[in-house]
């Protein structure tokens, strides 16, 4: 006769420790235990696994460590993406699927932005035009504009469910903007913009490997990782608003109320809205280039492992991704310790803009700040500290459109108003500080850097990796 079966509902207490049925026949006492022999056997040899890796990396060279600075958006995320895209090009494209839903959120987003600027000149012109009792429609607002708008509706339904499926589920994941143990947080102070975080200590495919469904769907793309058949992927709607979309951020009339509202081209991610024929479009896979562009901010420290090599000699690599917003900086401390490098990001484009977390702060101020910081920080003295002056490229085209580096940074009084003489003071000023600072000659490493430009960034990062392998190679043999 079967002995009833028993099963164990999640309210049984700790569903791993497996109690043996009430009744069992002989027979099935010799299977269980012939079973429980095999998991312990099996348990056995992951340890013994465990424990030889570990013995490993304890004899073997020790990896070489670099860690990422600099303020919120200043490009940590975009260097250590370079990093992958140079020395782990599989698994960067592998994330494909996850970057795209990033992408989309960023379009839908900035798309938001907009929307939200309208109403509050809807809103604006209404009272204004109502207190005069005048019949006059909105200035800026066309009726097609408004028809537009109206039409884009569904965008706000597409937001909220990328936002859920990127922060990993139900409701109870929704997380508070203080709470800063939770996997993901949002920021609304961004023109009203719920910018998502996750958390870097959560494996980033876990947030997303939801949108991965099975490699065994005929629909699923192994290549890229994008199941073309998800019923849950926004692609239908974002298809159907495409047009609308386009109109609206080329409307010049939306651009001049952009500007009046003070709304800057760094707060809407105007690369996908340039691109949006694409992004909308149908079967639309990441460029490496536009992976680089996705706008994804970090929580918490993440560190990524890889294997590099020079002259057929393999070490392993540690990069250290932190968050750079005000929040985040108490976490950076513990990793001073043991660093070969530090790249510290400096975007330069910020001259003119305020930090997100704190509008009376000016971010280029804050990132000299910030580099002080470090570069008198006495754990890190004999710590390669490389300075990048990041967001070259948009630097460039805010001086090109007139606006005067000197009206933000009043010691630079009246010099030139070009990229030459501005970015030659800037070196000056933190290769300065860093001198200033150190008590014997310190090498000043400094590069003019658009991250978001493999090519160059590559050829940085190269010679980057020479130095640090030469050095490390140089300890060794003398430690030896
Ligand atoms: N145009 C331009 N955009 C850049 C450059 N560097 C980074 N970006 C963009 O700036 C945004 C922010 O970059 P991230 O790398 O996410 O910044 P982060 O320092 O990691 O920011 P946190 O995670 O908030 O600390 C992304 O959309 C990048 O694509 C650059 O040199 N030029
Ligand atoms: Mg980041």
């Amino acid at each position: 006769m079967q002995a009833p079966v028993m099963s164990l509902s999640p309210d049984d207490g700790d569903p791993l420790s497996l109690r043996p049925p009430a009744f069992e026949t002989i027979d099935e006492l010799r299977a269980r235990m012939a079973m429980e022999q095999r998991a312990k056997e099996i348990s056995d040899r992951i340890d013994e696994e465990l424990e030889k890796a570990r013995v490993a990396e304890r004899k073997g060279p020790k990896p070489i460590k670099i860690l990422l600075l600099g303020q919120s958006e200043s490009g940590k995320s975009t260097t250590l993406k370079n990093f992958q895209l140079m020395y782990d090009p599989k698994a960067f494209r592998a994330e494909r699927a996850s970057w795209r839903a990033v992408i989309q959120l960023n379009v839908v987003q900035s798309i938001q932005i907009i929307l939200d600027a309208m109403d509050r000149a809807q809103k604006y012109e209404h009272e204004h035009l109502s207190a005069q009792g005048a019949k006059k429609g909105p200035t800026y607002l066309t009726l097609d504009l408004l028809e537009i708008k109206a039409r884009l509706a569904p965008l706000l339904e597409v937001e909220n469910t990328l936002i859920r499926r990127l922060t990993g589920g139900g409701s109870e994941l929704m997380p508070t903007q203080t709470d800063q143990t939770s996997r993901a947080m949002y920021n609304s102070s961004k023109q009203g913009l719920k910018e998502i975080a996750i958390n870097s200590t959560i494996p980033w495919k876990n947030a997303f490997n939801r949108l991965i469904r099975s490699e065994e769907r005929s629909s699923f793309d192994s290549a890229d990782g994008i199941d073309w058949e998800d019923p849950e992927d926004p692609w239908p709607i974002l298809n159907q608003c495409m047009k609308d979309m386009q109109q609206l951020w080329d409307s010049p009339g939306v651009k001049q109320l952009l500007v009046k509202q003070k709304i800057k081209p760094d707060d809407l991610n105007g690369y996908f809205l340039d691109s949006i024929s694409r992004v909308a479009g149908a079967r639309y896979v990441p460029t490496d280039d536009d992976i680089l562009r996705a706008r994804l901010k970090t929580l918490g420290v993440s560190e990524h492992r890889f294997k590099i090599s020079t002259s057929g000699a393999v070490r392993d690599w540690k990069v250290y991704d932190v968050g750079g917003h005000r929040s985040q900086c108490p976490a950076w401390a513990p990793f001073f310790d043991d660093m070969d490098a530090i790249i510290f990001l400096a975007p330069i484009s910020g001259f003119d803009q305020t930090l997100e977390e704190d509008h009376r702060i000016n971010r280029l101020e804050d990132s000299i700040k910030l580099w002080t910081m470090i570069v008198t920080n006495q754990l890190l003295k004999n710590t390669n500290i490389i300075l990048f002056l990041n967001k070259i490229d948009i630097f460039r085209t805010k001086l090109a459109s007139g606006i005067k580096f000197k009206d933000f940074v009043v010691s630079y009084a009246e010099r030139a108003n070009d990229v030459d003489t501005a970015t030659a003071y800037l070196k000056r000023k933190f290769g300065g500080i860093m001198q200033e600072a150190s008590s014997s000659p310190r090498v000043f490493y400094c590069h003019f850097t658009t991250v978001t430009d493999t090519a160059s960034t590559k050829y940085i990062l190269s010679n980057l990796k020479d130095m640090l392998m030469r050095q490390n190679l140089v300890k060794t043999n003398l430690m030896s």
